[in-house]
């Protein structure tokens, strides 16, 4: 890795180093294909090997066991909190990246996640039915059917209002409220190669437009702060994290706030919006499940948006995006850790500044736990049971993801509302491959699908259109 310290060498297995580029270049190459490389470093290297054979600098992890052991330990594989790019020591984009819960361990981590535990817990959530609903309606309103729609960038416009009414109780629907354009500012800023490349603050850089973004959301959310003390209504998660206190009666800070509620909307919005256009993908690419399911979702809803309760009572619906989070994980790299003292990981000793990273893509594709694994196959959990480190679209341990029943839920009203009125059909020949867009797959070039009204009767026809690209390697479609 570039910038790191020299670590003593570890026979892990893994490719040569690039001549000329060395460690540096094998890292582009590999986070440049991030799919085809994960795939391909286990097939040829087994459940544990390096992006460059011999350095412990990024050692790629596969399978329940190592994920157990890396995961059920905090206390030895930290999270990699280190921002991308050097931070001004007086900013807000370094308080936001720092003072953030996956910027933490040990004691600090624990205190944060506890502060913000009852603001996620189920039954609160569930009180959020409405607010997706709303949103929903409004965003499927705009979605003009006869034509060809980026079903991905539907998503991603559908789950930002989600987010933004949840999260902070603002509309970002009609241009109203700055957060929504400077939340999606702040996220590209972060995602851009050019503030790695050249993270300057002078006039005219991309780095300099970031700092100035990340200034003015952080005084965006400080006025919100005041104004949510003052009303003490808002039901919105900001709200309870400006309420919420720890065992001894201490608050958050307002930096704290501000931290943790950008590290919300980061993990929140892309993750569960890709989850979304993910599904949609293989419901097009399996027509006769995409029937099986819209026609379980007209006997339960005959037409009305679902409650919580019947969002958790489609046995299709839930397997759909069970196995969807399994083929596709929205996180197809969960986590990464740098170990904190020497451990042991497997046969191997690794020292102190390792790098570690797990993948839910590699490990849902182990056979011995998932049959078929490249088989789109809903049904199989109707037999299977797998352990929190088998199957884990959500990470798993004391790092899991806080916000995974509001993503279950938010799904599981958004799907079938969409299915509702429209079928997405995928075009032949679309290229559909993947890019990581900080931890999220997302589609390089979006989904481009026909959208039409599901006036239609169910079609005889459940051909499967054939797309090019990377996704053939990863969904059997035969
Ligand atoms: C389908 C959607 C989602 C996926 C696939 C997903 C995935 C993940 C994963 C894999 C982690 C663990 C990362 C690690 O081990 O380092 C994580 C952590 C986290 N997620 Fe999610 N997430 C989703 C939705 C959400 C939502 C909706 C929220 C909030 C409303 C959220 C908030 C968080 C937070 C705050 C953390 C950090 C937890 C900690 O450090 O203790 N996520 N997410």
């Amino acid at each position: 890795m570039p910038g790191s310290p020299k670590l003593p060498r570890v026979p892990i297995p893994g490719p040569r180093a690039l001549p000329v580029l060395g460690e540096s270049g094998n890292s582009f190459r590999f986070f440049s294909k991030p799919v085809t490389s994960l795939l391909a470093l286990h097939q040829r290297h087994g459940d544990i090997a390096a992006i460059t054979g011999g350095s412990p600098a990024m050692v790629c992890a596969f399978g329940a066991e190592h994920n157990r052991a890396v995961l059920g330990d905090d206390s030895t594989f930290l999270s990699h909190g280190e921002p991308p790019f050097p931070l001004p020591e007086d900013s807000a984009l370094g308080r936001m990246l720092r003072e953030n819960m996956m910027s933490k361990n040990g004691q600090d981590h624990r205190r944060l996640r506890r502060m913000l535990m009852p603001a996620f817990q189920r039954a609160r959530i569930l009180a959020y039915r409405d607010d997706i609903v709303d949103v929903t309606e409004a965003s499927l309103r705009r979605v003009v059917p006869g034509g060809v729609v980026d079903a991905s960038r539907v998503m991603l416009d559908l789950m930002l209002g989600v987010i933004m009414r949840c999260l902070f109780g603002v509309d970002v629907s009609a241009g109203g409220d700055p957060l929504g354009p400077l939340s999606i500012a702040l996220l590209e800023g972060f995602l851009s190669p050019a503030n790695l490349i050249l993270p300057y603050d002078v006039p005219g850089t991309p780095y300099r437009k970031l700092l100035r973004d990340a200034n003015r959301l952080e005084e965006r959310l400080l006025a919100l702060i005041e104004e949510r003390r003052a009303t003490h209504d808002g039901r919105d998660m900001f709200s309870a994290l400006i309420h919420a206190h720890d065992e001894d009666g201490s608050r958050l800070s307002d930096v704290e706030l501000v931290a943790q509620s950008i590290l919300v909307y980061i993990a929140a919005y892309e993750t569960t919006a890709q989850s979304l256009s993910w599904t949609l993908l293989l419901l097009a690419l399996h027509p006769e499940i995409l029937y099986d399911l819209e026609d379980e979702v007209d006997a339960m809803l005959h037409g009305e948006a679902p409650t919580a309760e019947q969002a958790a009572s489609m046995p299709l619906l839930d397997a759909v995006i069970k196995e969807s989070a399994r083929i596709l994980p929205a996180t197809p790299i969960c986590s990464f850790r740098l170990v904190g003292e020497q451990a042991t990981l497997g046969k191997y000793t690794l020292p102190k500044g390792s790098r570690i990273l797990l993948s839910p893509l590699v490990t849902h594709r182990m056979g011995d736990v998932f049959p078929e694994p490249t088989r789109f196959l809903p049904e199989r959990w109707s037999r299977i049971t797998p352990t929190p480190f088998e199957y884990l679209p959500f990470g798993a341990g004391p790092r899991m993801c806080i916000g995974h029943a509001f993503a279950n839920l938010a799904m599981r009203l958004i799907l079938p509302m969409a299915l509702q009125r429209f079928r997405f059909a995928l075009r032949p020949n679309t290229e559909i491959s993947l890019q990581l867009k900080g931890i999220s797959g997302a589609p390089k070039n979006g989904l481009p699908m026909d959208v039409t009204t599901r006036r239609a009767p169910r079609p005889g026809n459940t051909r499967r259109p054939k797309p090019k690209g990377e996704i053939r390697a990863l969904v059997d479609l035969s």
